[in-house]
């Protein structure tokens, strides 16, 4: 088994927006013998290799709801198992365009990019002797992009050890920019590497034929196997303990400034076969580095797990949290929350379609479980909590894990230290009126910036705190330029309840249940602190709206010229008109 070579299969597709993905060249050769189930069904499988799946190859069970008591699947299907086609349109991107076959020698004709692949620097500069440092096992698992095989160390400090070797082609670099993503994933996988959720990097080689990736070697299969086993759900109490390692492991890269991209089932490994094992998440072939402002704009991902605002072309690292909402939703009833037949479809669902909470098995699901899916699948990106703020949410509570850092803090007391001087007073109020849940959160990053003596914060604990758990990646997504904006701090200090009003945002505040509540008793405190005489020019420059805006504002605006219950939360909220796409948080 000493060919191991990367081979891709492109995914067929079974949707009438049919894609430039080559079908398989007819000549057999032996990348249909490296991949059974893939060249049969028009979804990939999950199973490629000696494990067995729970149906025969290319068998999709049918979608209709089953009742039958003890099914071993989804009700929803989750066979067609693997959901790891990426989407098109960026794998058209990625590999060239229409009909570059995804495999095998370049043929002299159909290649739009020639000029290109003339050009092209295959060269990483990593190490050259692969061969004399490692040596090459048996086939592990394979995805689009590479295949994986057990590996040996053979001298140094790997000598002997189990690993696991990422193979990625050459031949399948077809353009500057798939180039680049490997490049970057070897990058970030570099930089990230430490964190206990997270796969450990050992080294990168290249040769004339390959990039290879050598990593710590995980025994225990991928989640998606242990959930099929299961019959697709999980206990809460199970969940949860999956569910706590991936908020972990993606909180610290959102710290870092990495978002992943394709946080899916298949992408978290156990390191061994034990129950209780650790998970560590893999393959960063999708993650980009991320600026505190910046947007993204490219379409990747995997369509059942890809969030609305990557659909709609704008995002950042909330993306990642809509995927863990949809890996929830699965764990807890075992079923995939936006299901359709064909790519199509299921965007459409993701896009409009509610997740259903009603069906069994949510009735018998705790409120806070469905509380916490919910707030992770908001389709208004800026309502969903982050990561580190999941970790504190009260279904969580009974786990005993760290709180980590959230770089979503470090944006809120930002903009908060950049808005007027009303803005911030209603802010003020908003804090007072927050439950104990919201509190605990607000409480654990406080406790994280190490507040001095007096009980306050200055921007040097905000820097400290970053830098404490600064990776080399901070320096690609620069992260730490966010502390410059935070400048008007280093005049002085917070305490806790500034840091309250500060850290809050009126956004994830208004998707809770209890938000009209909220907004009520923080009106009442305005009312008795903050709300002054406004009139409709000032609120209109406050909230960076032009003259256009005024008939809307002036029903704010009560009769004794102050802010109205209604005018107060809207002023919260802030505008968001198209035209100034200023977003607000
Ligand atoms: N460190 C590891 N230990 C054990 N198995 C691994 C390891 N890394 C990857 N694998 C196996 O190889 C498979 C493919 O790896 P990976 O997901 O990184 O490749 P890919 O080509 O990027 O896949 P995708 O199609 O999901 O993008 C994994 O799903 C897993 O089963
Ligand atoms: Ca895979
Ligand atoms: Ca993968
Ligand atoms: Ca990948």
């Amino acid at each position: 088994m000493g060919q191991c070579y990367g081979k891709t299969i492109p995914t067929t597709d079974n949707d009438t927006i049919v894609q430039p993905q080559s079908p398989l060249p007819s000549s057999a050769n032996n990348a249909v013998k490296h991949t059974p189930a893939r060249s049969s069904s028009p979804w990939s499988s999950p199973y490629p290799h000696g494990i067995a799946s729970p149906l025969p190859a290319g068998v999709s069970p049918s979608p209709a709801r089953s009742s039958t008591p003890g099914r071993r699947f989804f009700k929803r299907p989750f066979p067609p198992p693997s959901p790891a086609k990426h989407i098109k349109a960026s794998l058209a991107r990625r590999f060239g365009h229409a009909k570059q076959p995804r495999e095998g020698p370049i043929p002299e004709d159909g290649a739009p990019i020639e000029p290109e692949l003339h050009s092209l620097d295959k060269n990483f500069g990593y190490n050259k002797n692969f061969g004399a440092k490692y040596e090459l096992g048996k086939e592990i698992g394979r995805g689009h992009f590479g295949h994986t095989c057990h590996a040996r160390g053979k001298k140094g400090d790997l000598k002997d050890h189990a690993l696991a070797v990422k193979i990625i082609s050459k031949l399948k670099m077809t353009t500057a920019i798939s180039i680049e993503d490997v490049r970057r994933e070897v990058k970030i996988l570099r930089a990230l590497s430490g964190h206990k959720h997270l796969i450990h990097f050992y080294d990168a080689c290249e040769d004339a034929n390959n990039v290879y990736i050598v990593m710590e070697l995980c025994e225990g299969g991928e989640l998606l196997d242990r959930i099929l086993s299961r019959g697709g759900r999980y206990t809460e109490a199970d969940a949860k303990l999956i569910i706590v390692q991936i908020l972990s492991v993606v909180a610290f890269c959102h710290l870092q400034g990495v978002v992943h991209r394709d946080l899916k089932p298949e992408n978290f490994l156990f390191m061994s076969k034990s129950e209780d094992a650790d998970m560590k998440l893999i393959d960063f072939g999708l993650s980009d580095f991320i600026r505190p402002e910046e947007r993204l704009n490219d379409i990747v991902g995997s369509a059942y797990y890809v969030a609305p605002e990557v659909l709609h072309r704008s995002y950042s690292l909330e993306a990642d949290i809509w995927s863990i909402g949809v890996i929830s939703y699965i764990l807890l009833c075992g079923s995939r929350p936006f299901w359709a037949r064909t790519e199509s479809g299921i965007f459409r669902a993701v896009l409009r379609a509610d997740p259903n909470f009603d069906d069994i098995p949510w009735p018998s699901v705790s409120p806070e479980g469905k509380d916490f899916v919910k707030r992770l699948l908001n389709k208004d990106y800026r309502k969903r909590m982050s990561a580190a703020q999941a970790l504190t949410h009260p279904w969580l509570s009974s786990e005993n894990h760290p709180i980590p850092l959230d770089i979503l803090i470090y944006k809120l007391v930002k903009s908060y230290l950049h808005a007027s001087p009303f803005k911030r007073a209603a802010l003020k109020a908003l804090s007072k009126a927050l439950t104990e849940d919201e509190l605990v959160y607000l409480r654990a990053q406080f406790m994280l910036l190490e507040p001095n003596k007096d009980g306050r914060v200055s921007l040097d604990n905000f820097r400290m705190a970053l830098m404490r758990n600064a990776t080399d990646a901070m320096k690609e997504s620069r992260v730490p330029d966010i502390l410059n904006a935070m400048a008007p701090l280093s005049y002085r200090k917070m305490d806790f309840e500034e840091f309250c009003a500060a850290a809050i945002s009126t956004y994830q505040l208004e998707a809770l249940e209890t938000w009209e509540q909220i907004g009520s008793t923080a009106f009442e405190y305005f009312e008795q602190e903050g709300n002054r005489t406004v009139s409709v020019e000032e609120l209109a420059r406050e909230l960076n709206v032009g003259p256009t805006a005024h008939t809307i504002l002036k029903e704010w605006i009560r009769s004794d010229g102050k802010l109205s219950l209604l005018g107060y939360t809207k002023f919260l909220h802030g505008v968001t008109l198209r035209s100034t796409s200023n977003t607000r948080h």
